[in-house]
């Protein structure tokens, strides 16, 4: 018998969260704080992120690695949302960040599906789990916002009505599956470039003035969702920032209009864009929606996903 010695892994805890688009987004004007008021309703789709946290040596600190297609494109510094969330709980807890994070990315980079923000939220949970904080849902959910608008609804999942900034949540009844088609470009679009870009076209609204019509306003989107009708989601989907997106990136004209020549039930920007998500009658229409955006060579990429999907999942520890 040979005399290796074996180290005993370090703990670590695996969560998976979830990619989402924009059923509707509808945007007030600017607020003082600099951000708009919003009516949104998210659905969260089978795109995901996954973050795992390593326990690491007392004094080590937060250190971070990125993995998939994109990694390329995202920091790996504490700028990254990641390594916020686990400054977060750690500053939060009084507990000392130390700890090895691993982030597999499956949602398309800086392309309005909340990438960052999942990996936020997953970041959250690990962390709290690792380092056995036993933080309450309450307590997540409040770290979640102030890290983004869009982290507490990577938390949840499924399909939730955003009010305020968008991290004011609240669970929307849906029955069945809806099938997604994605027209990803490498090159992402600024969060805040389009929201700028969105306040010059809706012209002199003073700052804080105007109102943001409710989710009443989206009763028959609502109905779709609950009697799992595609046909009428489709024809209810709506995004205030699309002529923002287009007005940047021009060229999603087309894709927009290939989906509609591919017989999609709908498409539109999803939320900041520049990503375009064309709703599907089925898995395989789907795949055809997708191949009918490479055949003409306007995307960089093509994904496919079905949607509700659920939020933050812990999947290995
Ligand atoms: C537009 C949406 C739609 O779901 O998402 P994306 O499409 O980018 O993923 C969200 O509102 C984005 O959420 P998120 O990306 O978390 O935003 P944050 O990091 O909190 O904010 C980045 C910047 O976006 C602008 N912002 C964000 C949210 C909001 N309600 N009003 C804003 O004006 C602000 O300029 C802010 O400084
Ligand atoms: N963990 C992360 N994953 C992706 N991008 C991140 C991350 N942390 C910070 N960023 C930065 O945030 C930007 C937007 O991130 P992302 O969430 O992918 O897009 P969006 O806000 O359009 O949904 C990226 O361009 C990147 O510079």
């Amino acid at each position: 018998m040979t005399g290796h010695l074996y180290a005993a892994p370090e703990p670590s805890v695996t969560v998976r969260t979830p990619g989402k688009i924009n059923l509707v987004l509808r945007s007030g004007p600017v607020q003082p704080d600099g951000y708009h008021l919003l009516s949104t309703i998210f659905q969260a789709v089978s795109l995901f992120e996954e973050v795992t946290a390593t326990r690491a040596q007392p004094g080590a600190g937060i250190t971070l690695t990125v993995s998939g297609p994109q990694a390329g494109l995202v920091p790996t510094d504490e700028t990254n949302l990641a390594w916020r969330a686990a400054r977060a709980v750690a500053d939060h807890t009084g507990l000392d960040a130390d700890v090895a994070l691993h982030v597999t990315k499956g949602v398309p980079v800086a392309g309005g599906m909340a990438g960052g923000s999942a990996d936020a939220a997953a970041a959250l949970v690990a962390c709290d789990m690792l380092w056995e904080a036993g933080l309450s849902r309450q307590e997540l959910t409040q770290l979640a916002a102030r890290l983004g608008a869009d982290v507490p609804f990577s938390l949840l999942g499924h399909t939730a009505v955003g009010t305020g900034r968008g991290d004011v949540l609240t669970p929307v009844l849906t029955r069945g599956e809806f099938y997604w088609a994605f027209a990803v470009q490498a090159e992402g679009l600024a969060t805040p470039s389009v929201f700028g870009r969105f306040d010059e076209l809706s012209g002199t609204t003073p700052p804080g003035g105007g109102t943001v019509p409710g989710p009443g306003d989206d009763a028959e989107l609502m109905a779709a969702l609950r009697a799992g009708n595609p046909v009428d989601l489709g024809a209810a989907l709506h995004n205030d920032l699309q002529a923002a997106a287009l007005d940047l990136r021009p060229e999603l004209g087309r894709v927009l209009e290939i989906a509609r020549d591919a017989g999609t039930l709908g498409a539109l920007v999803s939320g900041s864009g520049p990503t375009v998500a064309a709703l599907a009658r089925s898995r395989r229409h789907a795949l055809a929606i997708a191949a009918a955006w490479t055949a003409a060579g306007v995307v960089d990429s093509v994904w496919t996903a079905t949607g509700p999907a659920p939020g933050a999942r812990i999947i290995a520890r």
